[in-house]
């Protein structure tokens, strides 16, 4: 049928234009990421997303597709910022630090902000094993426990621009810093222990620090690791009194100086 043939060239031919747009658009956002490192401006602006997203509502309000054109540009402004993520990492970031230090929050904040993939090594266990961190401490031992990081940090190692949000036991052992090394530049996340205990006091979740929640405890058990992190760091970046967005600011703008 002529009609239709017609119809399905012109199908062709707004694909066509779709892709010819979305390059256009990708290079874009290439240069103006490569405008802000130039001038070394603030890389992550959350709130500019808020109001290109607020300026296309407004545009199609009231389409018959208003919902499903809204649905492809989420996945559009999904894949610009894995094109930036990309273009800011060639390799894979992994956040060490002392418990609470916010390995997993600043790891939750830039899988938003870039699209990376995040590996929770915490979580990754606990699914593995079928069971929270706190009972496979309890059923069989730390040492056991160890020795699963060991063996997550070496499955990673095929993997490309993902953060590695890692227990804060990881660094401890050579072997797992010289792991995380052949594939990741090594992030250490540093506060100070009140800051430490403020964020952990209300948590079970960390078996190290049951019972001994409080700033002594704390303080001896960072003394005692601190060799082994700022060893392990290729960056360092003190948490205290920032918010997630400065933290990833701070860490993105070191880790591109430590590149040149
Ligand atoms: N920069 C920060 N400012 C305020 N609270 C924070 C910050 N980073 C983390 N937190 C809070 O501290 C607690 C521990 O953070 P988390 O990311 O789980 O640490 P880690 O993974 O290093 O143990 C969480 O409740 C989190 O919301
Ligand atoms: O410091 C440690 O030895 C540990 C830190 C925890 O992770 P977070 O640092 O994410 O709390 C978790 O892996 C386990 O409780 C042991
Ligand atoms: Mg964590």
């Amino acid at each position: 049928m002529k009609e239709l043939d017609l119809l399905r060239q012109e199908l062709l031919s707004c694909d066509t234009q779709l892709a010819d747009i979305l390059m256009k658009r990708f290079d874009v956002v290439e240069k103006i990421m490569a405008l802000k490192e130039k001038n070394q401006m603030q890389i992550l602006q959350p709130e500019q997303e808020s109001r290109q997203i607020e300026a296309l509502d407004i545009e199609l309000k009231g389409n018959v597709h208003q919902e499903e054109i809204a649905d492809i540009y989420a996945r559009v402004l999904y894949n610009s910022k894995k094109i930036q993520g990309k273009k800011l990492f060639d390799y894979n970031i992994v956040l060490i630090g002392f418990m609470g230090a916010g390995k997993s929050t600043i790891s939750a904040f830039l899988r938003d902000a870039l699209a990376m993939d995040v590996v929770e090594m915490d979580q990754v266990i606990a699914e593995q094993q079928g069971m929270s961190i706190s009972e496979i401490f309890e059923t069989y031992g730390e040492e056991y426990f160890r020795n699963l990081e060991t063996q997550l940090l070496i499955d990673m190692q095929s993997k490309q621009n993902v953060i590695i949000s890692c227990g804060g036991g990881v660094a401890m052992r050579e072997r797992n810093v010289a792991e995380m090394k052949k594939n990741g530049k090594v992030v250490l996340l540093k506060a100070d222990p009140q800051t430490i205990l403020d964020r952990v006091k209300d948590s079970d979740e960390r078996p190290l620090l049951n019972g001994h929640k409080n700033v002594e405890y704390i303080a001896d058990l960072m003394e005692a690791r601190r060799a082994k992190y700022e060893a392990a760091a290729d960056i360092v970046v003190q948490t205290d009194g920032k918010s997630a967005l400065e933290i990833c600011e701070e860490m993105i703008h070191k880790l591109r100086r430590a590149d040149e």
